[in-house]
């Protein structure tokens, strides 16, 4: 039996993505299109007659500023908010700010596949000479973390992701909806990803093929253990939401458009 609905969101589409680089944990803000389709997912969920009682987000002002204007669509800008790093997107080591369809040019698509995809392949590590690496570490907001700066990771696989979200799952959102609080988390691809494979038991194989377009709400329905008790149901147009998948499919492909 359905006991408790759970959203899950991935922002608006941010200005990275339509430049088709990784972005990971450069603060990137919503492009012009993200931030439409963000208000559109908030206008979508109110004409459905949902109301949140909280809302989590990671500390990247992309899914942060999803939050807020799918909130200001649904008259609902009074739910709290709540932040925390271990809802970031997954950190793509040395590939951040590198562009997929170039990478899978010179080291083939299927290796791009595999880092964007796979479960448990980690990318290579951050280092000190990247240009990303001081705008990333020396950012307050990593000081404000539940670890100490220096374990913050340099590179995760889906597996690490789901290493580092579990806790935070587990410890503070799921006591919060077995008390029947409506919650909608507003985070990344990857970490929505991860946190599917353990909500619905996805095979380390089969999440390779687990792909969320931009924007659009996933809506689960859980039972008392939080098992759920259907298949994910991701709302809005399907036609166009099939489309937004291929889209993403498709950044990964050596002639990508940008
Ligand atoms: O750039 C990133 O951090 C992610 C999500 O946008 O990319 P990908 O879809 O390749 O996992």
């Amino acid at each position: 039996m359905s006991m408790y609905k759970l959203f899950l969101l991935r922002h608006g589409e941010g200005a990275w993505n339509r430049e088709n680089r990784f972005c990971s944990w450069v603060d990137q803000k919503l492009s012009e299109d993200g931030v439409k389709e963000a208000r559109d997912c908030g206008r979508l969920l109110k004409e459905l007659g949902y109301n949140f009682d909280l809302v989590f987000t990671s500390i990247l002002s992309r899914s942060i500023q999803t939050a807020w204007l799918v909130l200001e669509a649904m008259g609902q800008e009074w739910v709290p908010v709540v932040k925390s790093w271990r809802l970031n997107e997954r950190h793509y080591g040395a590939l951040i700010g590198l562009n997929r369809a170039e990478m899978a040019a010179r080291h083939g698509e299927e290796k791009v596949k595999l880092w964007r995809r796979s479960y448990d392949i980690t990318p290579p590590p951050i280092d000190e000479s990247h240009p990303y690496f001081s705008e990333i570490y020396t950012d307050r907001r990593y000081s404000t973390c539940d670890v100490e700066k220096e374990k913050l990771p340099r590179a995760e696989s889906l597996k690490e992701v789901l290493d580092r979200l579990l806790p935070y799952w587990e410890s503070t959102v799921v006591p919060e909806i077995c008390q029947g609080r409506t919650v909608l988390i507003a985070a990344h691809g990857n970490s929505c990803r991860a946190l599917l494979k353990h909500l619905e038991g996805i095979s380390d194989e089969d999440i390779a093929s687990v792909t969320l377009p931009t924007g659009i709400p996933v809506l689960l329905e859980l039972d008392a253990q939080l098992k759920p008790v259907k298949g994910r149901q991701l709302l809005g147009d399907q036609q166009k939401i099939q489309a937004a998948i291929k889209k993403v499919e498709d950044q990964g492909k050596a002639k990508a458009s940008t």
